[in-house]
């Protein structure tokens, strides 16, 4: 037997997952690591610690299985996008803590991009909005502020990366400096029209291009790693998000995923052609393969599960992520609350960082069940205003069957209330593990023992299909009253 082996290095915890012959899970190793927050709005990770975990987990998952690495045909890496480390390039040692995605520190940074005039360059030639999200402004930061490193950087001793291109930097043993298009394109450097850093905004913020890694197909040769014991071949790479989407199989045009973990994160494939948002969404590269470049419109919202890791232990109203569904069920009808969970500012489509949350709608009467339902419900309101903008901005999404996977599409009463606030269908696949599959799919592909792209799509199944089932007055009030709330929430 042949077998792959996916590196899905997240936020929270490295995961690795051992894939047969037949694309079927075999074995999961899975460690948590340290988040550091060294001031408010900062987030970091130990670079060791990713690196480390990774290891781990990947020896874990191949003990699991019984097999060492010279079973492993390849390896398909999937990773937290965006998150920005810098390194030497003699001695492998990063200078800082990787700078995670959702650190704020270079927001003022991006106020005097701003100022300068370049956000519609920045736009128009990466597809993302100026925010401290993405990658640009914390390397920009890096080299700020750690002593002598832009002059090193000039010199050309140090390499930039994202956690994919650490990666491969640490499994080659330093041989590999590269990434893939679509970890390249949430850098806010890459060009995602052209295919090629920009060096029109390189030279804006600075940042020699000599530290940025070599750009590669999604499937493709990422060097060989010798560190499991054996050579293995990496052989594919996608952002995380892009690899669920790859996992889902929305190869379509207008095939559309959401990924509902702490966040969610929607994918709508747009084909070739890069569709420059109206309404604040972003446009990035879905996959490219075969040196082709598939688009997608991405909206992210910063609180979906997290509404209910806020119910357990914020408000401690309950004891597990599982007890919404039922406590939802069991709400007051005659109670109508909303919940806008705008703990962290809203993302797209409103990308209002001061905004705070708020409920509407409280009685005496109001309690857990009330509260569950309602935060349960925040989340298919949120992706109905994706929706909604992703619908606006491009006609091919207007009937799409969204396929959800991650942690929360577990809860069956949030995925039917989603069904029926979006007025569409919302599909559920057998396989859950879609990141990871995606990433596994890519390098098994490039290995020649998983089918081609049409044979992958025909394998994905429904596990559980939910129909819109609330009738559409209902339905129409339901989201005018979020609309109203979210105003309120913009406004107060
Ligand atoms: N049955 C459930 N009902 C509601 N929410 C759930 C359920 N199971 C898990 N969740 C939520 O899903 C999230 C975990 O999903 P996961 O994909 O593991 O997230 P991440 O990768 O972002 O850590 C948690 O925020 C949890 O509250
Ligand atoms: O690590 P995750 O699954 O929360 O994903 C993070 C995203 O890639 C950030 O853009």
């Amino acid at each position: 037997m042949t077998y792959i082996l996916a590196l899905d290095q997240g936020t929270t915890s490295s995961r690795a997952i051992v894939f047969d012959a037949d694309m079927q899970v075999v074995a999961v190793g899975q460690e948590e690591f340290a988040q550091h927050f060294p001031a408010s709005g900062w987030v970091e990770h130990a670079p060791e610690d990713l690196w480390q975990t990774t290891l781990r987990s990947a020896r874990r998952a191949l003990d699991k299985a019984g097999l060492s690495a010279s079973d492993i045909v390849g390896i398909g890496i999937t990773n937290q996008r965006e998150t920005t480390l810098l390194w030497d390039a003699e001695t492998g040692q990063c200078l800082h803590n990787a700078i995670v995605w959702q650190d704020r520190r270079t927001a003022a940074m991006c106020d005097a991009l701003r100022a300068r005039g370049l956000e519609d360059t920045i736009r128009a030639r990466t597809g993302l909005l100026l925010d401290p999200y993405f990658s640009a402004t914390k390397l920009a930061w890096l080299l700020d502020n750690v002593p002598g490193a832009r002059e090193r950087a000039k010199a050309g001793t140090l390499r930039f990366g994202t956690v994919d291109s650490f990666l491969i930097w640490r499994l080659t043993g330093g041989a590999v400096h590269a990434t893939d298009a679509t970890n390249a394109a949430r850098t806010m450097l890459y060009d995602i029209h052209a295919g090629a850093w920009s060096a029109e905004i390189c030279a804006a913020l600075d940042i020699p291009m000599t530290l940025l890694p070599q750009v590669h197909d999604c499937a493709s040769d990422f060097g060989v790693s010798d560190v499991l014991g054996a050579p293995i071949p990496i052989l594919g790479v996608a952002g995380d998000q892009q690899a669920a989407t790859i996992g889902q199989a929305c190869f379509a045009p207008g095939m559309m995923k959401s990924t509902y973990g702490t966040g969610c994160f929607a994918l709508l494939n747009t084909g070739p052609t890069a569709v420059m948002s109206q309404n604040r969404l972003l446009t990035t590269v879905a996959y490219q393969l075969d040196g082709q470049r598939t688009y997608a419109l991405e909206g992210a919202i910063f609180i979906a599960g997290a509404v209910v890791q806020w119910l357990r232990d914020g408000l401690k109203i309950i004891g597990s992520a599982s007890e919404t569904g039922p406590l939802a069920e069991a709400a007051d009808d005659a109670q109508d609350l909303v919940m806008v969970p705008a703990f962290t500012g809203l993302g797209a489509p409103y990308w209002a960082p001061q905004a705070r949350g708020a409920v509407f709608g409280l009685t005496r009467n109001s309690g857990p069940a009330e509260f569950a339902r309602a935060a349960l419900q925040s989340v298919g309101l949120q992706t109905r205003d994706l929706l909604e903008a992703m619908q606006a901005d491009w006609p091919g999404a207007a009937d799409t069957v969204l396929r959800v996977d991650g942690g929360m599409a577990a809860s069956g009463w949030t995925m039917q209330f989603l069904a029926d606030i979006l007025g569409a269908p919302v599909d559920r696949p057998t396989v859950l593990e879609t990141t990871a599959l995606g990433a596994a799919w890519l390098a098994g592909m490039r290995a020649g023992i998983y089918p081609d792209q049409a044979g992958f799509a025909a394998t994905w199944a429904a596990e559980r299909r939910f129909t819109p089932q609330m009738p559409e007055p209902t339905r129409a009030a339901h989201y005018a009253r979020w609309q109203r709330a979210v105003q309120a929430v913009l406004t107060v």
